[in-house]
């Protein structure tokens, strides 16, 4: 007994010690300096950030923000984050070239994503960037038209069947499947059909998998290793089985299009061309494609190589998109008069012909949708806020930010910053026409990121949506039952609306 009080009080004092000379760091005494909320030893404030997705948003990017400023920092154990939401703070990260690595949080998401473009750094990041941008080349991206309408006339299709029961429709699970139907055929070449076949185990997991990702970033169980978090822990299994679903799925679209190039390869030896010069005259070309040719030129790049990039390419391009859609059709459905402007401003651009599809052509003629698209993910950005990783010590205001520490780029706060946008809870699109936009920081509005590090597929999500919205605007009118109002943000990894998107919809 008395060896064993002995021994605990040893170890109790090793920590104490271990803490104090931590605590003494340089590392710690210049993250100290930056205002934040009172930390509790070992763990920081894993206890004191909501589990809730809607409380950690208002927690996070409110309430700490009007507490500690547009910079405090928390800690999560050992690791400190510091939140920015002002722009002259977020340039300075953005632009960096050193500063361009994902921080520890992103880490966790590696046993779903393993390294694809999301989640790798230094060299690998920069060869896979040059390897997939040929990809989203702009005279490319106008090939993809005709997958956006044809799976959008699917959408007008299921949603005026479902108007026959009722005029009240939860649209974001039909966004959700619209959009990973779109992402599957355009990206992989695959056709998976989620609109118009049962329930997606995809969306499923997916949903689960980013509540429980981040959920496990602020637990004290997030501080467990993967091997033991994995094997013992519920979550950890339960987690385990909703990757497993998704990686199934990415694996399925891998083998499915590697068996139609086998077939075509019989008939067509285009596959074989290794030229890229020539992708910008050649028909769509999905960007799995790129991949497997690259990988059959033999340059280093394995089957889980490619996995992680189609997983990437699945997640980034599917929910981010969806959930665009969903607020901007809630932000259409909470102001009736700017939804009759869009719909003027469609009528004058397609005249009767109602029928016609958007061409490429159309989309500069379409200016005040454009400022309604730019208003609506102001104030619901698909991703709420992302991270770096500090690798070259930098001067933020008062602040130094040592090497080791994560930013988070908390891009809600940013949006709502009073200085850059007055009012700015309402939602005001003539704040995007040319005249009101002149002398904003350029770092104020960032919903694809900004920088070196920016979203890959920003053009292909707004020629997206631009396809999606026109078909939907021009074919029904959108409102909402006051007594679902506000309807709440949830954070998981993307911003989605709390307990869905449900809307009044009836034919024009
Ligand atoms: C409304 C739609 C979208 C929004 C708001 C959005 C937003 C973003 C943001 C904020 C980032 C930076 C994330 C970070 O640094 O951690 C990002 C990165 C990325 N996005 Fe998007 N995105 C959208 C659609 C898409 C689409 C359609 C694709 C693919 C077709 C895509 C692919 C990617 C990829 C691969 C990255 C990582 C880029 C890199 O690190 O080099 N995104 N996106």
């Amino acid at each position: 007994m008395l060896e064993f009080v002995t021994l605990t009080s040893l170890i109790f004092v090793v920590l104490v010690i271990w803490y104090w000379l931590w605590e003494c760091s340089s590392f710690v005494r210049q993250i100290d300096r930056i205002p934040g909320p009172p930390k509790v030893p070992f763990f920081g404030n894993v206890f004191g950030i909501p589990r809730d997705g809607s409380e950690f948003l208002q927690t996070l990017h409110v309430k700490w923000v009007e507490q500690y400023g547009r910079i405090y920092r928390t800690w999560r154990g050992g690791t400190a984050i510091v939140a920015i939401s002002s722009p002259q703070y977020v340039e300075r990260i953005l632009t960096s070239q050193k500063n361009i690595d994902k921080s520890s949080y992103y880490a966790i998401m590696e046993p779903w994503l393993g390294n694809g473009l999301l989640l790798s750094s230094g060299d690998k990041w920069k060869k896979d960037r040059r390897l997939l941008t040929p990809a989203f080349h702009f005279q490319i991206l106008g090939d993809f038209f005709e997958v956006f309408h044809r799976n959008a006339d699917i959408l007008v299709e299921k949603i005026i069947n479902r108007l026959t029961d009722s005029e009240e429709i939860d649209i974001f699970p039909m966004m959700s499947r619209c959009t990973l139907d779109i992402i599957s055929e355009a990206a992989m070449g695959i056709k998976v059909n989620t609109q118009t076949e049962s329930d997606s185990e995809y969306i499923k997991s997916i949903d689960r998998v980013q509540e429980m990702t981040r959920g496990r970033f602020y637990s004290v169980l997030g501080l467990l290793p993967d091997w033991i978090y994995f094997s013992l822990t519920p979550s950890g299994r339960e987690l385990g089985k909703h990757i497993q679903t998704l990686h199934s799925f990415t694996m399925k679209v891998l083998r499915d299009r590697k068996q139609q190039i086998e077939n075509a390869k019989t008939d067509d030896d285009s596959f074989d061309d290794s030229d890229e010069s020539k992708m910008s005259t050649r028909k769509r070309k999905p960007f799995l494609d790129l991949l497997l040719e690259t990988a059959q030129r033999g340059t280093e790049l394995s089957e889980s190589d490619i996995l992680s990039q189609v997983d990437t390419f699945m997640f980034a391009g599917h929910d981010t998109t969806s959930v665009a859609l969903t607020w901007f059709l809630y932000c259409m459905a909470t102001h009736p008069e700017e939804q009759e402007r869009v719909y003027e401003e469609l009528l004058e651009c397609f005249g009767d012909d109602s029928d016609r599809h958007c061409a490429l052509e159309d989309l500069p003629n379409l200016k005040y949708l454009e400022c309604c698209m730019k208003e609506s993910i102001r104030l619901y950005p698909s991703v709420a806020n992302f991270r770096r990783q500090i690798s070259e010590q930098v001067q933020l205001g008062d602040y130094t930010l040592p090497v080791g520490a994560s930013v988070s780029i908390q891009v809600y706060a940013l949006h709502r910053n009073e200085e850059f946008f007055p009012d700015p809870l309402s939602f005001k699109p003539e704040r995007f026409q040319k005249e009101q936009s002149i002398g904003r920081h350029p770092f104020a509005f960032i919903p694809f990121s900004a920088g070196p590090r920016n979203c890959i597929g920003q053009k292909y999500a707004v020629y997206e949506e631009k396809a999606i919205l026109i078909a939907l605007l021009r074919k029904f009118r959108f409102s909402i039952d006051k007594c679902h109002l506000p309807v709440k943000e949830t954070h998981g990894i993307i911003m989605k609306p709390a307990g869905g998107m449900p809307l009044l919809i009836t034919l024009r």
